[in-house]
Order: structure tokens, then sequence, then C-alpha cells
């Protein structure tokens, strides 16, 4: 057999047995953590027409995307991310609901990144979306929710950064740093290089505290009330100083909700992805070096689709967290309940029979006609592989 055959490409996998089961398990608790919220149900297609997730968007760079073309012409994309498909059914379906929409879904995403990161290409996301609300109550929201997923997962110990997309923005239009200068400065913080953001800007001619500005960049809150002194050198420089003001504003609607304590604020986060445009939010944990989830404010992607609807939303990628989960070694149990009957051909009929009354009480039972050549040595063999509760042989003895 060719070996190809049996293997799949780099960047995706093929999961099955227990681990399937326990993906399941876990993407069940947080759907429910999801629809515990009022948050309702989504689904949206596997492959879009490319203008969904083109430049304007600012979702993934196109020679990211995976791209083929149907039978017109058209070229098509599979999703690299869910949420600019919400926005355009979003636009599509509730064009004049003039109250809050609440999306949840679930869904693989596609990302053709370069196979030395190691990252998986195909992942799964389960995320949600609230539609036409600014305010910080909903920033709030969407973070406790995420934070009350997670828990719903057996996660115990994981934090969520969050940061605003307007500080960072706000010191580079006070600096007037060129495009290069930006893209440098974004490139070191990325790698957490403090010192070299502080080298790169120190040849600028700058006010001294637009400097400190900078210089908090690096630092990690974990609280609002320590902001008074980024406050005192942001006075001059409103879009600064409006990001500070709302995390703020934020971190007192999350002591409401009680999880302030999972939380912390760097100014100095930033997102790859363009249509951010307020706060955005990242979950760490052990065992996972990738974000577990992610998530910000876009209040101008759905205008790209026609509807003018300042929106938040976040997306738990499955995969990061199952591969934190079991590196923590935190049990996921799963029922394993499944009733086997093993039956000889003069007992089909009685077989049948049961196996349809069990089902109807909603018992798991998995039927097998008796093979010539094996034993009932081999079915007991079979059933402590499949972790099988209750073998039933039918063969009149
Ligand atoms: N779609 C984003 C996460 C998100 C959902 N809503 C807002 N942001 C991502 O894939 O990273």
């Amino acid at each position: 057999m060719k070996n190809q055959l049996l293997h799949t490409p780099e960047g995706v996998r093929d999961i099955y047995n227990e681990e399937c089961e326990k993906k399941l398990e876990l993407q069940d608790r947080l759907h429910k953590a999801l629809k515990r919220h009022g948050y309702h149900s989504i689904q949206t297609p596997t492959f879009e027409f490319f203008d969904i997730f083109g430049k304007e968007v600012g979702t993934i760079p196109s020679n990211e995307l995976y791209k083929f073309f149907d039978r017109e012409g058209n070229t098509l994309v599979l999703r690299p991310d869910i949420t600019p498909s919400i926005a355009r059914s979003a636009a599509k379906y509730f064009m004049d609901e003039d109250m809050p929409i609440r999306l949840s879904y679930m869904g693989n995403t596609f990302i053709n990144n370069h196979s030395y990161q190691g990252r998986l290409k195909e992942s799964t996301q389960l995320g949600a979306e609230l539609i036409g609300d600014d305010t910080v109550d909903g920033d709030a929201e969407m973070i406790a929710m995420a934070i009350d997923a997670l828990k719903s997962s057996g996660l115990k110990n994981f934090q969520i950064s969050v940061g605003h997309v307007e500080f960072f923005r706000g010191l580079m239009e006070a600096a007037g740093l060129s495009e290069e200068q930006e893209e440098v400065i974004r490139e070191l913080i990325a790698n957490k290089n403090f010192f070299g953001v502080e080298e790169e800007i120190s040849d600028c001619s700058m006010n001294q505290n637009l400097k400190e500005l900078f210089g908090m960049l690096g630092t990690i809150y974990d609280n609002a009330a320590s902001f008074e002194e980024a406050k005192t050198y942001a006075a001059d420089y409103p879009k600064v100083y409006k990001a500070i003001r709302r995390l703020e504003d934020l971190d007192a609607v999350l002591k409401v909700y009680d999880v302030d304590k999972y939380v912390t604020y760097e100014f100095g986060m930033l997102s790859s992805y363009h249509y951010y445009t307020g706060v955005i939010f990242a979950g760490y944990t052990y065992g996972s070096g990738e974000p577990i989830v992610k998530g910000g404010r876009y209040d101008k992607l759905l205008t790209y689709f026609g509807k003018d609807a300042a929106s938040i939303g976040f997306a738990i990628v499955v995969d990061q967290l199952m591969a934190a989960i079991s590196r923590q070694k935190i049990e996921i149990t799963v029922k394993h309940d499944n009733q086997l009957i093993v039956y000889k051909p003069e007992y089909r009929r009685e077989a049948v029979k049961k196996a349809i009354a069990l089902r109807a009480k909603d018992c798991n039972v998995e039927l097998i006609a008796w093979a010539m050549d094996k034993s009932k040595a081999d079915y007991e063999a079979y059933a402590l592989r499949n972790q099988i509760a209750e073998l039933t042989f039918m063969d009149g003895e």
C-alpha cells in the first residue's frame, strides 16, 4: 500500500476513540455554558466567497487562506475565522433588528500557516458574538462568559489578558512614527522585547509623557487601580486616555461578575486582526503556548456588510484547550456505558429484538453476529479494549 494513503497532510489530524469522546464532551460543556447566557446557535458555511475574508475585513492575510474555485470561476475560501461569517449573516438576517443579537457557534477554521510553526492548520472553535452592543457591560459579559465556559471545562488555572487596541494606535499617532517603525515596534512587542521598544524610540524626539507611556507597554496590571499614573501621562492623548478609561470601567463591571481575579491588563496587547477597534483579550493556561481563547470588540466590521452595529465576541480554540487540559492531567470523564450483544445465527431475531428494546430505553447497544472463526475469549478481549460495560452472549448457553 502506498504510504501516503494512510497519512494526513501536515497540520491536520485524525481524532478518534477516547480523545474524540473527550473532545465532544468538552464541546458540549462549552456550548452549554454559552447557552446558559442566552446565546442562540448559528451555523454558517465552511467556505465562503473570497471577499468575506478579503483584506478590507482585516482577518488572516490572503497568503494564509485556502483558496479554490467553483464551477463559475468564483474564488472561494475555507473560513480561517468565523467572526466575518457571523457578521455577514447578522447583516443579512438581522438588518432591521435594533436590539443586541447574541449568537454562538462551533466549527472548524482553516489557516494555511507555515508548517514550521508546528501549528494545526485545521482547528475547532467554539465562539460567541454579541452584535449591536457598544457598552462596557457587553465587554464584561463576553469576558465573564469566556471565563465561565473555561471553568466548565474543568480548567482551574488560567488567565485572561485584556488590552485595548486604541492604546497602541494612540501612541503611534501621537509619536508620528512611520509605518515601518510601527511594524518594527509591533514585532518587538509580539516577542515581548520591551527593551527593544525603548531602544527603538530612544532616538525619536518625543515628549517625556509619551515616552513614559511607551515604557508601560510591557507592564502587566492585575487591577485597574494601578492605572492612575498612566492616566496622568495620557492626559494630552485623548485616544490613549479613553482606552485606559474603558479598561477602568470594564474592571469595575468584571468585579460585579466576580471574575476579576482571572483578569490582568496589558496596554501592550496587540492582535494581528485589523477588525478590532476596542477591548481585546486572550486567555492562557499551562500546557499551551497558544491562546486557548481570543476575542475583542469590532465596532466597524458589520458596516462592511451594510449594517452599523458595534459588536464584540470571542472564540475558544477547542484543540488548544484540549491539549492544555490533558497536559494538566484534568480528567474529562466520558461515560462508558455501551452494551455488547454477540449472537449466534439461530438467536438473531431475539438479539435484534433485545437491542431494539434497549435502544428504546436510550441504552447504547452494539450488536455483533458471532463470526465462525472467533471465540468467546476474542469477544471478551474486544469488549475490554472498547470499554464495554456489559457483554451478553446469545448462543443458547
Ligand atoms: N474570530 C476571532 C476571535 C473573535 C471572535 N469574536 C471576536 N473575535 C479569532 O479567530 O481569533
